[in-house]
């Protein structure tokens, strides 16, 4: 079934927002981003059923697994049940609210907690410039691929071969496991007292996935966006592949996760965009070149005085 999912190799193309527009001078090719066209390879409506189904049950389970947990909630101003433990029909419950569009009141505060989405194209250096944000700002760092990996590595867990399957074939894993693997994760780092302000590191990489964890998690603050051309990715992926062991370092793979960026990514970033929430950093330059250009932003951003 999943081979249904399959999409062919991309062409090569680059990616930029409408801010970053100006900046064509130094651009060698550009893309706006187009709405994402149907191909061949388009998954009948069964299979993307079943994707949606196994993607409501990788949520149960693993909103179940951390039930016993203590949940930081943000409290509504009008009058709600106490928090109870998770069970399936209070998921449902959420899931048919969301779907009518009636209020749902997110796992924590935009007062209380802080999130940051750093996007940008695979290979742009998305994580190696969280590693520094996380030194000088306090920022916890979460990458939605890291903590998909370390799922796809748990012994016992339901998900492995599945998540395997997406990320090599460069696709995006049904929201519901990532969304769900993301809140555990700032749950636990709320907890251990590593702080409140988290980098969420690719993610959200479809719309559906940002709209579902503003509604249900917390609604971001920014979006850093790190635009690269496709050649420079291009490179630094071949040559990260030589010794990184992930299964999608391979040429295959990156043709398919360019492919994956532009369609469905990169509309993310300009829907973002059109709510003025988007800062971009251009990438084509030494990580410390680039990490002073961010830094520019952080300071004026989190700076003491504007917290
Ligand atoms: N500015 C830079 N100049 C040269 N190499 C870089 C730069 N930034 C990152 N790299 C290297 O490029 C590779 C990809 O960087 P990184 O893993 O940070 O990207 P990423 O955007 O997080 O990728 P992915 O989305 O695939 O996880 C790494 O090997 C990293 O050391
Ligand atoms: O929100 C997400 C994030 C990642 N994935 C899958 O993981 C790989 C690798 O992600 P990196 O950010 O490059 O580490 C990505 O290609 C997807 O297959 C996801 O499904 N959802």
């Amino acid at each position: 079934m999943f081979r249904t999912l399959i999409k062919r190799a991309a062409s090569q193309p680059r990616f930029t927002t409408a801010k970053a527009v100006n900046k064509q001078v130094i651009s060698k090719r550009f893309y706006t981003g187009e709405a994402p066209k149907k191909e061949n390879g388009t998954p009948s409506v069964p299979a993307m059923l079943a994707v949606a189904s196994m993607g409501f049950a990788a949520y149960y389970t693993l909103v179940k697994s951390k039930a016993g947990e203590p949940l930081p909630r943000h409290e509504p101003k009008q009058t709600q049940q106490p928090a109870k433990p998770i069970d399936e029909d209070s998921v449902k419950e959420v899931e048919n609210k969301v779907e009518v569009s009636e209020a749902v009141v997110p796992a924590f505060s935009e007062k209380d907690v802080t999130v940051v989405f750093v996007l940008g194209g695979p290979g742009a250096g998305k994580g190696t410039q969280c590693e520094n944000l996380t030194k000088d700002y306090g920022f916890v760092h979460l990458s939605a691929g890291d903590l998909l990996r370390e799922e796809q590595k748990r012994p016992g867990s339901k998900y492995g071969e599945l998540i395997n399957h997406y990320i090599r074939e460069g696709l995006i894993v049904p929201m519901e496991v990532t969304i769900a693997l993301l809140q555990q994760a700032m749950t636990e780092a709320i907890a251990a007292n590593k702080g409140t302000r988290f980098l969420i590191d690719g993610f959200p990489r479809k719309m559906d996935q940002a709209i579902k964890f503003e509604e249900v998690v917390v609604p971001s603050k920014m979006v850093l966006y790190f635009e690269c051309p496709e050649e420079v990715m291009l490179k630094r992926l071949m040559k990260r592949g030589e010794s990184s062991g992930r299964v999608d370092d391979n040429i295959e793979s990156i043709q398919k996760r360019f492919r994956v960026f532009k369609d469905t990514s990169f509309p993310v970033i300009e829907a973002f965009e059109k709510q003025n929430k988007v800062q971009t950093v251009t990438c084509d330059q030494s990580v410390e070149d680039v990490y002073k250009n961010v830094k520019r932003i952080f300071d004026t951003l989190f700076s003491e005085d504007s917290q």
